[in-house]
C-alpha cells in the first residue's frame, strides 16, 4: 500500500505530440495505482501558468478582506445554487455530508460535526462568457483571473479523463458523454480566518468530495511551519493522515469510486487546524478548489469493465445508478447546519 501521496505527470496527454504511447501508459498506470490506493495525487505537467494562480488567489484575498457589506452583497442564494455566490462563516459542516463513501476509522470518527470555520465564494457554474449574462457577475477583485483560471482547469479535467480512460483500459472517448453538452464545474475559494481563540481541532471537517475530480490548490503555508496544520488526507490503513503541502493536488470523489465500483477510492480528507498559539494560527488560510463533474442530468453507473475488478466490489455493483445532479443537492444539502438531516 502507498503511504504518501504520489506525483503523477499528466503532461503525456496534455501534449500528446510531444510524447509516445509508451511515455502515456507509464503515466497512466501511475495514475491507476494512486487513484487506487490512495485517491489522491500530486499533478505535475498541467499547463497551468503559475502567474494566474497568484493572480487569484491574490483577488480571492482581497474579497476576503473587505467589509461584510460588500461580501454579503455576493449572496445569491442557498449554497449550492448554480448562481454560486458568498457564504459566511458558520453555515456549513462538510462532516454531515458522509454517507458511506471512503473509510471513516480512528480518530475520523470521533471529530464533531460543528459548523466549518470558514467563509466561502462560490463562482457561478457555466461557462465565464455566461458570468456576466444570465448569471451575476463576479466581484472585481477576482473576475478576469477566475475566467482564466477556470478556462485552464477544464483543459486539465479533459486530460484527467483520459488519462482515467488510459488507466481503465476505456477507450479514450468513453467520458465524453457524462460531460457533454458541458460539465457541472466551478471554482470556489475558501477563506479560514486567523484563529484568536485558543481552538485547535479541525478547520474543515473529515468528507470525502461529492462528485468527480477536485483540483486543489491548498494555502502555500500548509505543513511549511511547526504546527501549521493544513490538509490532511486518510490513508487507506483507515488510521493514518498524511500531510498535503502545497501543490496542484487532485482527488476523485464520490461519482468516481461509484463508477469505478470501488476500485477507486473518493479517499476522506479534512483540514487540521494550527496548533494554538503557533505563527500559523495567528494567520488566515485560504485554498481554491476547482470541482468538476459530470452534467447534472447525466446518468452516473458502473462502468461494465469495473463491476468483477477484485479491487472493487468484486463482481456485485454497490451502487445504484443515479443523476449527477440529484447525488450533488443531496450531498450540499446534509452540510447546512441547522437543516434536517437526510431530509
Ligand atoms: O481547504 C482545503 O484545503 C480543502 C477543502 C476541501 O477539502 C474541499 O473544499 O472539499
Ligand atoms: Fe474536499
Amino acid at each position: 500500500m502507498l503511504d504518501f501521496v504520489p506525483v503523477v505527470s499528466i503532461r503525456p496527454f496534455m501534449s500528446p505530440h510531444e510524447h509516445s504511447d509508451s511515455d502515456r501508459a507509464a503515466s497512466a498506470a501511475t495514475w491507476d495505482r494512486a487513484m487506487s490506493e490512495v485517491g489522491f495525487a500530486f499533478i505535475t505537467g498541467h499547463g497551468v501558468e503559475g502567474e494566474t494562480v497568484r493572480k487569484l488567489r491574490d483577488g480571492f484575498a482581497a474579497f476576503f478582506r473587505r467589509e461584510a457589506a460588500h461580501k454579503e452583497s455576493y449572496r445569491h442564494g442557498p449554497y449550492g445554487s448554480p448562481l454560486g455566490g458568498f457564504e459566511g462563516l458558520g453555515e456549513q459542516a462538510v462532516a454531515l455530508s458522509t454517507d458511506g463513501h471512503g473509510v471513516l476509522n480512528g480518530d475520523g470518527v470521533s471529530q464533531t460535526r460543528a459548523a466549518d470555520p470558514v467563509e466561502s465564494y462560490v463562482c457561478s457554474r457555466g461557462e465565464p462568457a455566461e458570468w456576466g449574462r444570465s448569471l451575476p457577475a463576479q466581484p472585481n477583485e477576482f473576475q478576469a483571473m477566475a475566467a482564466s483560471y477556470h478556462r485552464q482547469m477544464r483543459r486539465v479535467l479533459d486530460g484527467l479523463n483520459q488519462i482515467s480512460a488510459a488507466a481503465l483500459g476505456l477507450s479514450c472517448t468513453y467520458f465524453d458523454p457524462l460531460f457533454s453538452p458541458s460539465p457541472t464545474c466551478f471554482v470556489v475559494a475558501k477563506h479560514y480566518p486567523p484563529q484568536r481563540q485558543p481552538q485547535g481541532g479541525l478547520r474543515y471537517g473529515a468528507h470525502t468530495d461529492y462528485g468527480g475530480f477536485t483540483v486543489l490548490k491548498p494555502d502555500d503555508s500548509d505543513g511549511s511551519l511547526p504546527g501549521s496544520g493544513g490538509l490532511e488526507v486518510l490513508l487507506k490503513d483507515g488510521a493514518t493522515w498524511a500531510p498535503v503541502e502545497d501543490a496542484f493536488v487532485v482527488n476523485i470523489g464520490d461519482l468516481y469510486e461509484d463508477m469505478t465500483n470501488g476500485r477507486w477510492m473518493s479517499t476522506v480528507h479534512r483540514v487540521r487546524a494550527p496548533e494554538p498559539g503557533t505563527e500559523a494560527a495567528s494567520q488566515g488560510r485560504l485554498s481554491i478548489a476547482f470541482f468538476s463533474g459530470p452534467h447534472d442530468d447525466a446518468v452516473v453507473e458502473t462502468i461494465p469493465s469495473c463491476v468483477d475488478c477484485a479491487a472493487g466490489g468484486g463482481g456485485v455493483r454497490l451502487r445504484q445508478p443515479i443523476t449527477a445532479g440529484e447525488h450533488l443537492q443531496r450531498k450540499i444539502l446534509a452540510t447546512r447546519v441547522g437543516a434536517t438531516v437526510g431530509a
